[in-house]
C-alpha cells in the first residue's frame, strides 16, 4: 500500500519526527472542517480518521478513511485554501503534527518527501476516478468494494473487525440506506459479515472480492 510513511526511509522518519510533534486526538474530535483557515499537516501514526465534506444539497459525504502512515491537510498547506475536507477521529488517534511552513520547507530540501507526497496525491486520484466508475456497480458489489478496501487498510487478511457506521459505510459505497441495509441483510445471511452497532465484522474478504466480479 502506497502509505505516505511507508514510502519514507527510517532516516527521513527521523527528520519528520524531530520537525513535528506527537499529538493525541479522542475519539469524535476534529481535527480540521471543512472551509476554515488552518494549515497543519498531519501524518497517522495509529488510529483512523474520517474525511467528509458537504455536497450541494448539503448532505455530508464520506469521501475517504485514513490511517496509520497515511498524510492529512495537504492541501491546505501547499495551496494555502481553506480545508477542502473535514477530518475526525474515528478512535483514538496518535499523530505526528507539523506546521505548515514546516512541512513545505521539508518537502523544498527533501525531493524525497515531496516524491512520496507526490505518490499519494496520485494514488487518491486513481482511488477517486475508481470509485466514480465504479459508481455503475450494483449496490452489492460497491459495498463489497469498500469492505474490501477498509479491512485492507485495517491489515485485516480474511477475517476481522471493521468499525464502521451504516452512514459511512452508505456514504463511501454511495447506496441509499434502504438499499445499504438489504445488502447487508443479504451478506448477513450469505455468513460474509455479521454487524454490530458501528462495526461490521467480516468473516471472509475471500468471498467479498468473488461479488465484485
Ligand atoms: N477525497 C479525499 N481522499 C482522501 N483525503 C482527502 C480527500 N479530500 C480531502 N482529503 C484530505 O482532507 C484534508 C482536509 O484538509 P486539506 O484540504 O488541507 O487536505 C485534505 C486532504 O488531506
Amino acid at each position: 500500500m502506497d502509505r505516505f510513511w511507508g514510502l519514507l526511509t527510517p532516516a527521513e522518519h527521523e527528520v519528520l519526527g524531530a520537525t513535528g510533534a506527537e499529538r493525541d486526538y479522542p475519539p469524535g474530535s476534529v481535527i480540521c472542517a471543512e472551509g476554515e483557515i488552518t494549515r497543519h499537516v498531519l501524518v497517522v501514526r495509529r488510529g483512523l480518521l474520517r474525511v467528509t465534506a458537504t455536497t450541494a444539497n448539503g448532505y455530508e459525504k464520506v469521501l475517504a478513511i485514513r490511517g496509520s502512515g497515511d498524510i492529512v491537510g495537504e492541501r491546505s498547506a501547499v495551496d494555502g485554501l481553506p480545508r477542502s475536507a473535514t477530518v475526525c477521529a474515528l478512535n483514538a488517534v496518535r499523530a505526528l503534527v507539523l506546521s505548515a511552513p514546516t512541512f513545505v520547507a521539508l518537502c523544498q530540501r527533501y525531493p524525497r518527501i515531496s516524491w512520496a507526497v507526490l505518490t499519494v496525491v496520485i494514488t487518491r486520484q486513481r482511488d477517486t476516478d475508481r470509485q466514480r466508475t465504479q459508481i455503475s456497480g450494483t449496490a452489492t458489489q460497491r459495498v463489497a468494494a469498500v469492505l474490501i478496501d477498509v479491512a485492507l487498510r485495517r491489515g485485516i487478511a480474511d477475517q476481522g473487525a471493521v468499525s464502521l457506521s451504516q452512514e459511512e459505510l452508505a456514504g463511501i459505497a454511495g447506496t441509499s440506506r434502504e438499499s445499504l441495509v438489504r445488502v447487508l441483510r443479504s451478506l448477513r445471511e450469505r455468513g460474509i459479515i455479521s454487524t454490530g452497532r458501528r462495526k461490521i465484522e467480516i468473516h471472509q474478504v475471500s468471498r467479498l472480492h468473488d461479488l465484485t466480479n
